[in-house]
């Protein structure tokens, strides 16, 4: 990778962190964003860094073993990121965030913990797909890693039980564009609480998941 591609990925991380976080889809210091390099290794967003005011140039920069490169210090989660990413030959970004309705979703006693958000729409089900619950761990405990290796391979979203979403993507834009997507489905699950809404049959997820592939 050219020093100019990996120059537009720390602008591009950086812009959509602060897209994201001026909208609201999370707080504070929280979240994280990741993109895997050619050479194995990764730009991570440093540790209680805002997501709307990064500075390109102090992106941590990882090596394939997780060594730091250049940069401030990683996110607390790089082990969480580098247990998808070993799981997820495929994905070439992760994010994850504190967005409010997912988390709502995530302390939720009654959720199915295989599938904590039925499918509403074909949007959802186009970039989700089945969201399991991943039991409550510390921020930043490397048991998170371990507890998310069993499920990334068929998955590529996971919800952190009462902590939020990590979202694993393609590109960088498609994370984004699926951890989106998750926020506004949580959101209609909890608008529709009660109201029994009709999900998508299974033959529509069919016929969606043969049109449109995930990743
Ligand atoms: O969301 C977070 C922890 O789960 C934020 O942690 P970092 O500031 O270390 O990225
Ligand atoms: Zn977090």
């Amino acid at each position: 990778m050219s020093a100019h591609d990996e120059t537009r990925l720390r602008e591009q991380i950086s812009t959509l962190g602060r897209s994201l976080f001026d909208r609201g889809l999370t707080m504070g210091s929280s979240g994280n964003i990741s993109v895997r390099l050619d050479d194995g290794g990764w730009l991570m967003t440093p540790t209680n860094a805002c997501l709307g005011r990064l500075d390109p140039a102090r992106i941590s920069r990882m090596d394939r073993d997780g060594w730091l490169l250049d940069g401030d210090k990683p996110t607390k989660e790089s082990f969480l990121h580098m247990a998808m990413y070993a799981e997820r030959p495929q994905s070439g970004a992760i994010v994850h965030l504190h967005s409010t309705h997912s988390v709502a979703v995530s302390c939720l006693p009654e959720i199915d913990p295989d599938d904590c958000i039925p499918p509403l729409t074909a949007y959802y089900v186009m970039r989700v797909g089945k969201l399991p619950l991943v039991p409550y761990h510390l921020p930043g405990d490397p048991s998170l890693g371990d507890a998310v290796r069993g499920l990334a391979g068929a998955h590529s979203a996971v919800l952190l039980a009462n902590h939020g979403p990590v979202v694993a993507g393609k590109s960088l834009e498609a994370a984004v564009y699926a951890t989106e997507e998750l926020e506004e489905t949580a959101k209609l699950f909890l608008l529709l609480h009660g109201r029994n809404p009709r999900a998508l049959t299974p033959e529509q997820i069919a016929e969606l998941e043969a049109r449109f592939p995930r990743d």
